[in-house]
């Protein structure tokens, strides 16, 4: 086989692999109950969006690689397999967030592992945000807040599942410059939207699932 018959995916994860370094988030054949993700190769500080139609089953992909779902194939993290992490300890490297989170304390602080000023200040928000309670949050509160809770863990990688769906243009923009800041520190993110200009702006990978398989699109 040529390399002009390799889908761009398994392409570009036979280039990772010639360099040595292992990719940050490495995905072979996986397969969950409604959906299958043949070939994902991200480097630390890399973007890809994951797009398709509603149900198409992005969110249990997600859920998938983070390890919340039952999955099959191989999923690789920093050159190490899924399989050498407990559960734990997995999904405290590779965070699921949620398009509506939970919350399971009603004080905003007992969910964040430290309260990171230089975080929660772009997202609009000052220490004193640890003392809020969970009831008076805004649903834009509740997605920049989940966020923080997120990137305070120090997460390898971060599968967001359309985290600016309900925010305003600024917020947005707060909670992109706050991802970028955080991906120039070597996280990688595993992106959903629907938002073309965000996909423009934020991804140098693009995924679109159809009947049930996500294929690599021209970036
Ligand atoms: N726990 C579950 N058990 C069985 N089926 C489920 C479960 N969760 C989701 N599904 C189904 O799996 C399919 C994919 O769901 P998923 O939430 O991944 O879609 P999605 O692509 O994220 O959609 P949307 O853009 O609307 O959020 C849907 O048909 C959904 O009903």
């Amino acid at each position: 086989m040529n390399n002009q018959e390799l889908s761009p995916a398994v392409g570009a994860l036979l280039v990772g692999e010639g360099q040595g370094e292992p990719p940050r988030l490495e995905l072979r054949e996986l397969r969950c109950a409604v959906a299958a993700w043949p070939a994902l190769f991200l480097p630390p500080g890399g973007c890809t969006a994951v797009a398709g139609p509603s149900g198409s089953g992005k969110s249990r992909l997600l859920r998938a690689i983070a390890d919340l779902d039952p999955s099959e194939g191989e999923v690789r993290l920093d050159g190490a397999s899924r399989e050498a992490f407990t559960g734990h300890a997995w999904r405290a490297r590779v965070i699921y967030l949620a398009a509506d989170s939970a919350w399971w304390s009603d004080r905003v602080g007992d969910h964040l592992a430290v309260v990171e000023p230089s975080v929660l200040a772009p997202l609009g928000f000052e220490a004193d945000v640890a003392d809020w309670s969970v009831r008076r949050l805004s649903t834009g509160e509740r997605s920049r807040l989940a966020l923080a809770r997120a990137l305070a863990l120090q997460p390898r990688v971060l599968l967001l599942d359309e985290p600016t769906a309900n925010l305003d243009a600024a917020t947005t923009e707060a909670v992109e410059t706050v991802t970028e800041q955080q991906r120039r520190q070597g996280l990688s993110l595993v992106w959903v939207t629907h938002d073309q200009e965000q996909v423009r702006r934020m991804a140098a990978q693009r995924f679109v699932i159809r009947d049930g398989v996500a294929e690599e699109i021209d970036s």
